[in-house]
């Protein structure tokens, strides 16, 4: 299979250089970026006016979370988690997860996002959405054991179940990732024996760390130090590793975290939402910290839209700084693509030849996005995800002109509005 998209405004390499050029999708890789591609092709696409951009990595959320959009606003974390999302999430089945996943799936699809890093349970039920979907899933099981020897291994037990039932889809696209909740929910004990089967099994981790000042005052009472000295001293942290939020991190937590190439997926919306606080996205930068950029789930934001969040992170980090040269579009476009890549160790985030074709193919020939001063600029600032027409990922095209392909866009959005009532 061929793909040929034609004259666009390419944003191409790691520098994010704009140029007017034709792109050559084959298989699932970018084999050729130039102008004039003479090439006949399966697929042609025109991309006049439009511009070509790497799909978007959403390295923190839980995407069957749509399901509980709006049920539990206006709330502190601690507050919106006991009370009101995890008694909701235990009335939650395999097959009502399922919907949600193919809801979250069906949203990232018409919004560009080409990746993203999963935490939720029956995480079975998601991979199968999300090989339906066409998308790449890095997926989690949240583990939760609050100190319970008997539930670690539970939730150990669970987490490798899930992880082979997701090895037996045996798709390079979906991909198990171990996923203890965060410090304050997991024993020591469940985060050291984990540590140890992701390096066993070569895996990825994700974890909730330093989320809120709350965190912080619980954890250092219970333990006598912070998250992230927390998770050094047990040997926790490496490059396979991906905290996300990192709000509350001091000068010498953010050394630990550069010290060991750990990455910190941001989540802007998220953390102004539950008003979590800021994360320090300028000390991180300086420390040579990789910082990517999530949504977080639906019920906490309450969309995934990764272009509206790309303008929340640099807006948020203006105001905060009181300086509006902190988080400039690029900064936080790279965020949302290659840095992304880079935290999941995949040839993606940028269009360049031999790189995985992601991309999205988003509609400037709207007033909005016109005249083309800066194509970078205009995505962080002026778009959204409405605005993005094609979506292609593994070198497929799973949205063209704004109709998806690859699910049946009608019957998940009547099957989401059926559970209406039933986790109320
Ligand atoms: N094994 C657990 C499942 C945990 S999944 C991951 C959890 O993270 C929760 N979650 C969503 N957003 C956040 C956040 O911002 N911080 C902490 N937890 C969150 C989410 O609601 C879900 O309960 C169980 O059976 O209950
Ligand atoms: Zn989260």
């Amino acid at each position: 299979m061929s793909i040929l998209i034609r004259n666009g405004y390419v944003i191409y390499g790691e520098d994010f250089e704009i140029v007017k050029a034709d792109v050559l999708i084959e298989g699932n890789s970018i084999a050729e970026v130039r102008k004039g591609i003479n090439e006949s092709a399966d697929t042609v696409i025109d991309a006049s006016g439009r511009v070509v951009s790497p799909g978007f990595i959403n390295l923190h959320t839980h995407s069957p979370m749509g399901l509980l959009r709006g049920l539990a606003d206006d709330l502190p974390l601690m507050d919106w988690l006991q009370n009101h999302i995890w008694p909701r999430e235990a009335k939650l089945t395999p097959e009502y997860i399922k919907v949600g996943a193919y809801l979250g799936a069906l949203e990232m699809i018409k919004t560009g996002t080409t990746t993203f890093l999963d935490m939720y349970f029956h995480m079975d039920a998601v991979a199968e959405a999300v090989l339906d979907s066409g998308l790449r899933g890095y997926l989690s099981y949240g583990m939760i054991d609050l100190g319970d020897p008997e539930k670690t291994e539970k939730e150990i037990k669970e987490a490798l179940r899930e992880m082979k039932s997701i090895e037996k889809l045996n798709s390079e696209r979906v991909q198990f990732v171990f996923g203890p909740h965060a410090p304050y929910t997991c024993s020591i004990a469940l985060l050291k024996e984990v540590r140890r089967l992701a390096s066993e099994h070569n895996r990825l981790i994700t974890i909730h760390v330093s989320e809120t000042m709350a965190e912080i005052g619980q954890i250092t009472e219970r333990y006598g130090k912070s998250p992230v000295v927390l998770l050094d001293d047990i040997g926790f942290l490496g490059s396979d590793v991906i905290i996300a939020h990192g709000v509350w991190l001091d000068s010498r937590d953010i050394q630990i975290l550069a010290r060991n190439g750990v990455t910190v997926a941001h989540n802007p919306g998220s953390n102004m939402k539950l008003a979590s606080g800021v994360m320090p996205l300028q000390k991180l930068i300086n420390a040579g910290v990789n910082v990517g950029l999530g949504t977080d789930g639906a019920a906490s934001n309450n969309n995934l839209d990764m272009l509206e969040e790309m303008k929340l992170a640099a807006l948020l980090h203006k105001v905060h700084n009181l300086d509006p040269t902190v988080a400039d579009a690029k900064t936080v476009f790279k965020m949302a693509t290659l840095n992304g890549a880079r935290a999941l160790g995949i040839k993606a985030g940028i269009i360049k030849e031999g790189y995985l074709a992601d991309l999205a193919i988003i509609d400037f020939n709207q007033p909005h996005l016109r005249p083309i001063n800066n194509v970078i600029s205009h995505l962080v600032y002026s778009a959204n995800g409405n605005d993005v027409e094609t979506t292609i990922v593994d070198g497929k095209i799973l949205m063209l002109d704004r109709e998806v392909l690859t699910l049946d866009e009608e019957k998940i959005l009547d099957d989401a509005e059926k559970i209406v009532g039933k986790i109320g």
